[in-house]
């Protein structure tokens, strides 16, 4: 088995929750608040900023051409392609990209965005590989998911088509590749793989939660 179907497997429990969380049943539906959406665009926008430096540092710590120009690709895709879809729904709400790039993280944003980055930084390249995949196929089954759920064209239509995308599937699809060849390559890692794959994970399902319940510091 596919050292990445293993991590499945044993997060397969986190992906039931995150089909099931309200945030992502209300969208795919297209009833969700959309205070609450909006709440999750701009945290998004500034967890993509870290995202897209994640991919960058791995591109630069990589040590075969190949892996450089998928993880480099990713940076790029990320920023032109995914957070285009985050802009345009800004504008809708009348935010400007400059007041994207300014807003407060939230303590979940900053709890997850801290935690890849730090694995970035000072992790293997095979747990950055491992923290990495939650988030590309996380989006790429729960856009499936919602794809699913939804019975007619809505609000949030585009967010499904984003991520259920033929650029997003190719990227996911290199990210899937990029830890099985971790997997087989430092079998030593496969311990400290699986910490780093379902805490990144159980973030993920966090992020739900924290922009279903609009999260504030409080003070
Ligand atoms: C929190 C989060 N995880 C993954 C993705 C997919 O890129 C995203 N946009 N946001």
């Amino acid at each position: 088995m596919a050292f990445s179907d293993r991590l499945l497997e044993d997060g397969a429990h986190i992906w039931e929750a995150q089909k099931d969380h309200p945030f992502v049943v209300e969208l795919a539906e297209g009833t969700l608040d959309e205070a609450a959406f909006r709440y999750w665009i701009e945290q998004d926008y500034r967890y993509l900023l870290d995202y897209a430096r994640l991919f960058a540092i791995a591109g630069a710590k990589a040590r075969e051409e190949a892996t450089m120009t998928d993880l480099l690709g990713i940076a790029h895709s990320t920023l032109d392609h995914e957070m285009d879809l985050h802009r345009e729904f800004a504008a809708d709400y009348g935010i400007t990209r400059e007041d994207l790039e300014r807003v407060r993280k939230s303590p979940t944003c900053e709890a997850y965005t801290g935690f890849l980055l730090r694995t970035a930084y000072e992790g293997s390249i095979a747990e950055i590989a491992a923290a990495l995949f939650p988030c590309g196929q996380g989006f790429l089954d729960i856009g499936e998911h919602a794809a699913a759920l939804a019975t007619e064209e809505h609000r949030y239509t585009p967010w499904i088509e984003t991520y259920t995308s033929e650029e997003f599937r190719e990227v996911v699809g290199l990210m899937r590749e990029f830890v099985d060849r971790c997997g087989e390559r430092y079998p030593g890692e496969h311990d400290a793989m699986r910490e780093a794959f379902l805490t990144s994970a159980r973030l993920e399902y966090r992020f739900w939660e924290m922009a279903y319940t609009q999260e504030e510091w409080g003070i």
